[in-house]
């Protein structure tokens, strides 16, 4: 299986080195283009990838194609390569925003085609990924296509309407995630802690506090009664964090973020 990625960027390079950790396929079955030609021969060069000098020789040469451009560029690049695709490839958008009936109709509407969102997390097989598939993609071409996720994330399968949720609470949450250990690696900076010490602390609580999460099948709530002692430190804290508006903080960044991405 060869699998050609259009934009080699964060999140398709992410992609690359989760799978080339999964050991998914060989590297130089992994073939790519980009805008730059520097960039993307270098970045071939560095991992043992294929580099192809277009985009529409990706898609000729590949069985998978992943389309990994930033949205504004999406139309423009996909006008190159449709005349490359074909039912025996699977067009594989990760570009936010762009639904499976507009890449149809930017390409072909007899084509495989699986929509999805990964995230970040994907480069050390800890991403969560939600897919959906058009009708044309179906049995063991889209066991292929869903196996590129399956070796680097989690995979949620979703109705195309809630994809912009799941980009806020996911694709983008990484960043939000990062913001929040962030501060608390400031907090313990202001009370005398080294920042890489303090980052190191809150990063492990962070992912010691999802993975306890999920593996005790408890919610938020109980885990956080768990945690304020009757008449302790931590619900001092909660009240504090609330009285200053952290819920409804949180809310309205997904608020901005679902907007800026479906432009309502
Ligand atoms: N970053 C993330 O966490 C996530 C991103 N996404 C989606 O992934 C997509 C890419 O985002 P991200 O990786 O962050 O963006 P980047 O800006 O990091 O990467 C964009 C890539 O597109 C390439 N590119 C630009 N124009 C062309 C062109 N005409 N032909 C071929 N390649 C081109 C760039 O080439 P070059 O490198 O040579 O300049 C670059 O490699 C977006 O659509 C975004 O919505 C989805 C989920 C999460
Ligand atoms: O910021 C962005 O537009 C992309 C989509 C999800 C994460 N990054």
């Amino acid at each position: 299986m060869k699998i050609g990625f259009i934009g080699v960027g964060a999140m398709a390079q992410a992609i690359i080195q989760g799978l080339l950790k999964a050991k998914l396929v060989p590297a130089e079955n992994v073939l790519i283009h980009s805008a730059h030609q520097r960039h993307y021969e270098d970045y071939a060069n560095e991992y043992g990838l294929t580099a192809k000098d277009t985009n529409l020789a990706v898609t000729e040469a590949s069985d998978l194609i992943v389309l990994a451009v930033v949205p504004s560029v999406a139309k423009k690049v996909l006008a190159e390569i449709r005349s490359g695709l074909s039912d025996n490839k699977v067009l594989i958008s990760i570009v936010s925003g762009i639904s499976l009936e507009r890449l149809a109709e930017l390409t072909d509407y007899n084509l495989p085609i699986l929509r999805s969102l990964p995230n970040i997390n994907s480069e050390f097989g800890q991403g969560m990924t939600a897919v959906v598939a058009n009708e044309n993609l179906t049995g063991e071409q889209k066991d292929q296509a869903l196996s590129v996720f399956e070796a680097t994330s989690e995979i949620s399968e979703l109705a195309e309407d809630l994809f912009p949720a799941f980009s806020a609470i996911s694709g983008s949450a990484v960043a939000y995630i990062d913001f929040f250990i962030d501060a608390l690696s400031r907090a313990g900076v202001k009370y005398g802690l080294s920042k890489a010490a303090a980052t190191k602390i809150a990063a492990q609580t962070t992912f010691g506090s999802a993975d306890a999460l999920m593996k005790s099948g408890q919610t938020p709530a109980e885990m956080i009664d768990k945690v304020c002692s009757p008449g302790g430190d931590t619900i001092a804290g909660i009240l504090a964090m609330e009285n200053a508006g952290f819920l409804s903080s949180v809310v309205k960044g997904i608020d901005a973020t679902i907007k800026k991405s479906t432009g309502k």
